[in-house]
């Protein structure tokens, strides 16, 4: 899929048909920004449910268009409630999108995310020096043996990650998303910039968790590349809209969400993107 204009028109049906069917994307994700997370999936027409436990996170790969794996709070359950649900959409063919914030940081979350490389997510997303690190953790090109990620901040541009990005699409045969001032999409073979979004972004807690949320939403309707697109899509053309509204981050908030509920597909696929190939 090299054509801009075929990608934006599948950018319009994702966003179209997500607005339409609201549909179910569950989540196991950290307790600082869950709220955040099904706020958001709520704006862009999606439906949310967060669980902890073992056989609700199967219940909800069952039931659920796509899941959403966000590694950010860790609690003792999980290193039996990830692998598992992992496992079911894995095998049930289920999308989903991993999260591996943190990356680094303590014994459990390096064996989750060791395991996790068998259950290739269907989207990988995260900021440059997660995407860098989970790459070195899995022994593909591009990563690093040791992680540059300080607590779940990035330390690396988006385009240092841009090898390590193609090896873990190419591994898991789905998308990696890396988000940053300018986020980058591949899919292995095409590499695509979407530009827009604000700094007071990277002032509140949550916006990359929530749009690995959106990105599971969108992957119940869409391939998980165009799932990628469509939330960076509407991610940097609300967080530019909001950005022009308020002056400090606490309002920011606010105003985005009414920004990615407010935002029409036409305008999402017009968000400037910048195609090149691998
Ligand atoms: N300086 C910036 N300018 C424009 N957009 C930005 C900027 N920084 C981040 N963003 C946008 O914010 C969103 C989240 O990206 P970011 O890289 O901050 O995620 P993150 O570090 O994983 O966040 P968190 O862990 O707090 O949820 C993306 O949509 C990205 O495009
Ligand atoms: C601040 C923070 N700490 C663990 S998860 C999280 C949310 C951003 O990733
Ligand atoms: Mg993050």
């Amino acid at each position: 899929m090299d054509n801009k204009g075929e990608i934006q028109n599948q950018i319009i049906q994702a966003v179209e048909t997500v607005r339409r069917t609201n549909p179910l994307a569950g989540s196991i994700t950290n307790t600082v920004t869950m709220n955040f997370v099904a706020n958001a999936q709520l704006a862009v027409g999606g439906s949310a449910a967060m669980v902890y436990l073992p056989d609700e996170g199967e219940f909800l790969a069952k039931v659920g268009g796509a899941a959403y794996i966000n590694m950010g709070t860790l609690l003792p359950i999980y290193e039996e409630t990830l692998p598992h649900t992992a496992k079911v959409l894995y095998e049930t063919g289920k999308p989903w999108v991993l999260d591996p914030v943190a990356i680094g940081i303590g014994a459990l979350r390096t064996q989750l995310l060791q395991q996790f490389k068998a259950y290739k997510p269907s989207v990988v997303r995260g900021n440059a020096s997660e995407i860098i690190a989970l790459a070195g953790l899995w022994g593909l090109d591009g990563g690093t043996e040791v992680s540059n990620v300080r607590g779940v901040d990035s330390r690396d541009s988006v385009n240092a990650a841009k090898a390590g990005a193609v090896a873990l699409a190419k591994w898991t045969g789905g998308a990696v998303a890396v988000s940053g001032e300018t986020d980058l999409i591949t899919d292995g073979d095409l590499i695509v910039f979407s530009q827009g979004g604000s700094h007071f972004m990277e002032k509140i807690t949550g916006f990359g968790c929530s749009l690995g949320g959106v990105t599971a939403v969108y992957a119940t309707v869409a391939s998980p590349f165009i799932a990628a697109l469509t939330a960076a899509g509407v991610y940097n053309l609300a967080g530019k809209r909001a950005a022009n509204k308020v002056d400090a981050p606490g309002s920011f908030q606010v105003r985005f969400l009414d920004e990615l509920y407010k935002a029409t597909a036409e305008d999402i696929a017009n968000n400037p993107l910048e195609i090149e190939a691998v």
